[in-house]
């Protein structure tokens, strides 16, 4: 997928990765609108990446990803700006086990929104122009983990959503890709600024975490490949220190959009084109 001219719009982009990926985006020639709930790091955000890569190509609107309207308004907004939107990140995420329910709220509940407001505008066969929606997730998405059990399964829920689209019979009509970007620890405030109290046995967990850790720019790296390589659907991508970004799961798919898929779980198969399936 050519990322020039193309809508974006992302949850999340005040910092770390969601900042990484904007900014990565317009880069490439995209035009970006990102949201967050904090508006004084959106604001200054949106000065630096103005200044960097010219006003009207990058936007911030304050909005808390869990107020449905809000986040729809934000969402309409970035259409009426760019013409439309063909790629949705939804990024924006926490993690602390002391308020279990509003991070389901923020993790699960706002990615799924997100995610059924980017198909509702996308889908070709309601007049839309296709796209892709990459959601955010986490290796805590695919494993077990004892320091987080809540955020855990708020990612393990993303992970089943977005394959589930994925997988519906109508999605070469619908022409939208689905797909997960999985990191293992990355060097944001989420890991910087976690408290004692936000995750179990936090000792054990930090001497984890600094060996795994990833800076945010790594993560960009497999998010773009998600984006531009139009041949994937479904795509669950890790991102481990030192190996790189490896396909977990992926389904190739037609050129023009989502049909026949393969699901190929080998990542030696990961270089596979459409034409290879039979
Ligand atoms: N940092 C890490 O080690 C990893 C992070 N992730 C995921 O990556 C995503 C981004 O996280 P980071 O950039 O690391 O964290 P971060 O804390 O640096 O950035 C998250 C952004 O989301 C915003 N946000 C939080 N609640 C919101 C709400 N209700 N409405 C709108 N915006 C809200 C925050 O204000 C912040 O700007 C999250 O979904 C997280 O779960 C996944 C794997 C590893
Ligand atoms: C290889 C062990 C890494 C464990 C610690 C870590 O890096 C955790 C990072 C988390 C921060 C936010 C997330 O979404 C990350 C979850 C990654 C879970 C990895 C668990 C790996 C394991 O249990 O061995």
């Amino acid at each position: 997928m050519e990322l020039s001219g193309r809508g974006v719009f992302l949850t999340g982009g005040a910092q770390g990765i969601g900042r990484a990926i904007t900014t990565a985006l317009l880069d490439k020639g995209a035009k970006v609108l990102f949201c967050d709930v904090n508006a004084d790091i959106g604001k200054a955000t949106e000065a630096e990446l103005q200044k960097q890569c010219g006003a009207d190509n990058v936007m911030f609107q304050q909005c808390d990803v869990t107020n449905a309207d809000q986040l729809k308004a934000a969402f309409d907004q970035a259409v009426t700006k760019f013409g439309a939107v063909e790629i949705c990140c939804n990024n924006a995420g926490i993690m602390d086990e002391t308020i279990w329910e509003k991070m389901l709220a923020i993790n699960t509940t706002a990615q799924i929104r997100g995610s059924q407001i980017a198909l509702d505008h996308m889908r070709r066969d309601k007049g839309g122009r296709g796209g892709v929606i990459v959601n955010t997730v986490s290796i805590a998405g695919l494993i077990p983990c004892h320091w987080f059990p809540a955020y855990c399964a708020s990612k393990h829920a993303v992970v089943g959503y977005t394959t589930s689209w994925a997988r519906n019979p109508m999605a070469g009509a619908m022409g939208v890709r689905w797909c997960c970007l999985c990191p293992v620890s990355v060097n944001t405030d989420m890991m910087t600024s976690l408290q004692e109290d936000q995750i179990f046995d936090m000792d054990n967990f930090r001497e984890r975490a600094a060996d795994t850790m990833l800076q945010p720019e790594e993560v960009v790296q497999a998010f773009m490949r998600l984006v531009e390589d139009s041949d994937n659907n479904g795509a669950i991508l890790e991102v481990w220190r030192g190996k790189g970004a490896t396909y977990r799961k992926r389904q190739l798919v037609d050129m023009d959009g989502v049909s026949n898929p393969m699901v190929v779980d080998n990542p030696s198969q990961t270089s596979l084109k459409p034409s290879d399936v039979k």
